[in-house]
């Protein structure tokens, strides 16, 4: 991020995670993990299959209950907070499974996520600034999208509220390179504006190192390496994901 963006940055966004544990019933899926994304950062959560990573973000979005630890946005703890609290603190998600509502229209799954009609018109404007094709396709039934364009949309819904921080939750799964492309550029843009703090986890290593300040390797519910997104992190992070 450059001093100039930062200097626009909204007040905020910064997420903490100190030794936190979640888990399902009789099993702990997240053991224990602290990671910081600072105000204006993009972090990106890595690692295999089942390690924890879209347990993790639920549990900062309190869908899944926090067993230990502590989770902060800006200093305040958000523990035991609902999924809509937070959306009203600023606490953005573009989420993994089942996103849209297959057989509503763009226009009606971008109006469920704002608060009130009254906002919806520039909460659209947002959207359409951040991927133009929406604003032509308002009526179109979600479902009928491309998997792409529902990525797009699905992305947009989340960007449009300006949220202080977002959790993207592998937005870039089964994308051609073109719309990743799209996607990339997209939040790169949102953090040289000085934007949302972002937090993503991925599977796409390449696109994770393409738009991340810095990752962490997610293994067995721990975080078992971390460090900056520099050209050199690449081979690192391919041990991690291949052992
Ligand atoms: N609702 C649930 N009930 C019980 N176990 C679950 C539930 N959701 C996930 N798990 C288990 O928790 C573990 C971690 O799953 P999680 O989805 O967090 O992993 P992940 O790292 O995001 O993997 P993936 O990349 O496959 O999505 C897995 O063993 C999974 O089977």
């Amino acid at each position: 991020m450059t001093e100039a963006a930062r200097k626009l940055a909204p007040q905020g966004g910064e997420l903490e995670l100190r030794d936190v544990a979640s888990g399902y019933g009789a099993i702990t899926v997240v053991k224990g993990v602290s990671l910081r994304v600072r105000p204006g950062e993009i972090v990106a959560l890595l690692g295999k299959n089942g390690m924890g990573k879209t347990t993790t973000l639920k549990t900062i979005l309190g869908m899944v209950p926090l067993r230990g630890g502590s989770i902060a946005v800006d200093g305040v703890s958000v523990a035991g907070l609902t999924p809509t609290k937070l959306a009203s603190l600023g606490v953005g998600y573009a989420p993994q499974e089942q996103p849209l509502f297959q057989d509503m229209t763009i226009r009606d799954n971008l109006r469920l996520a704002v608060a009130s009609d009254r906002r919806l018109p520039a909460a659209l404007d947002a959207g359409f600034g951040y991927f133009p094709f929406l604003k032509d396709r308002l009526a179109q039934r979600a479902g009928t999208l491309s998997g792409g364009e529902q990525k797009m949309l699905i992305l947009a819904r989340a960007l449009m509220l300006k949220p202080r921080l977002l959790l993207i939750d592998e937005i870039s799964e089964g994308l051609q390179p073109s719309v990743i492309d799209r996607i990339a550029s997209v939040l790169l843009s949102e953090r040289d504006a000085g934007g949302a703090s972002i937090l993503i986890v991925e599977q796409n290593l390449d696109f994770a190192l393409r738009v991340a300040d810095r990752w962490a390797v997610l293994k067995l519910g721990e975080i078992d390496d971390e460090g900056p997104a520099e050209p050199q992190a690449r081979d690192r992070v391919l041990r991690h994901l291949s052992v």
